[in-house]
């Protein structure tokens, strides 16, 4: 059970979140556990409670690291909601960008450093969020994970595509996105994509040791180095986030996009019959 004694603070009513923070006051260490099954897929609620929840994390001083995993067995995220982008309205899909926008913004900019604990799929918007973090310790076994966007006809934005080219390198990146590719634990290690992979009952204390080492570099000189590293691509969709959210609205509503995603959302139905 979660949240119920002291160093423990809860940002989130525990039961009834999406989006649940713990923040262990002694440690400095939260963990965000996305709580929104069966799949944890993203919709605006989710992102905006997320984006929220980082927001507030960052202004924390007493918070120097966070956590993010999954509350749902199996899965870290099915990544964006697909109903979000099937049959909606152009206002609609541009209120859910800008969620998107924001909670990846302060994902991947935090000041924080970020864990991601992977224990179950984390395909497209998952992979995004668990690439955005600067570490990650994965589960071996079944879960997949990548940006798998061409499958469902449509294309990872390029500030995914910055993230992973920052993550796996060029080659990589242009294979793993033409085809829309989805990697076992073992093949994430084998091309960089997680750091660690282990047993799934071994991911949380993994995270945990390694937090230690992250923790014990000065935060001052750890997140200057952080930030240098990542403003060129924080910044490139800083200076045009309006246009890439109509440009994400225009797109999601053609004819053609539409016709993929709905063929798309059939083929998820007709795996389970
Ligand atoms: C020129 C440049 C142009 C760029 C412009 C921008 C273009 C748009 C960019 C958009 C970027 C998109 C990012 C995304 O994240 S898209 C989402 C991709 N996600 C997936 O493909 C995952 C699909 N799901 C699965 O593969 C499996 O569900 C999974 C392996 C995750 C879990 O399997 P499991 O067997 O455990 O669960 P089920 O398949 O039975 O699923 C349970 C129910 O959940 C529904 N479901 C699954 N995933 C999603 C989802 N992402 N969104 C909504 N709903 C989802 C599934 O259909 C089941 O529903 P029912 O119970 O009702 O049948």
């Amino acid at each position: 059970q979660v949240c119920t004694q002291v160093p423990y603070r809860c940002y989130s009513t525990p039961g009834v979140g999406q989006v649940q923070v713990d923040m262990n006051s002694e440690t400095g260490v939260a963990t965000v556990r996305l709580n929104r099954p069966p799949v944890n897929s993203l919709n605006l609620d989710v992102l905006t409670e997320l984006g929220i929840a980082l927001e507030k994390l960052d202004a924390d001083r007493t918070c120097r690291a966070m956590v993010l995993a999954s509350a749902v067995p199996g899965i870290f995220s099915a990544g964006l909601d697909i109903l979000e982008m099937y049959q909606s309205t152009p206002e609609r899909c541009v209120a859910f960008w800008r969620a998107l926008q924001d909670a990846w913004l302060g994902l991947y900019g935090s000041r924080l450093v970020t864990m991601a604990a992977i224990e179950g799929h984390s395909p497209a918007g998952g992979c995004l969020l668990a690439m955005s973090c600067d570490y990650r310790v994965m589960a071996d076994g079944k879960f997949q994970i990548g940006l798998n966007e061409t499958r469902l006809g449509i294309v990872a934005p390029f500030w995914f595509e910055d993230v992973m080219l920052n993550t796996i390198g060029h080659r990589e990146t242009e294979k793993a996105l033409q085809l829309g590719a989805m990697y076992s634990a073992q093949q994430a290690l084998s091309i960089g994509l997680v750091d660690k992979v282990v047993p799934l009952a071994e991911v949380m204390p993994t995270v945990q040791g390694e937090l230690k080492n992250w923790l014990q570099i000065p935060d001052a000189a750890r997140v200057i180095t952080k930030t240098s590293m990542r403003k060129q691509v924080l910044d490139r969709l800083r200076s045009q986030k309006e246009k890439d959210a109509q440009f994400f609205a225009d797109f999601i509503g053609r004819d053609s996009v539409q016709r993929s995603l709905g063929a798309y959302i059939a083929s998820l139905q007709k795996r389970k019959s």
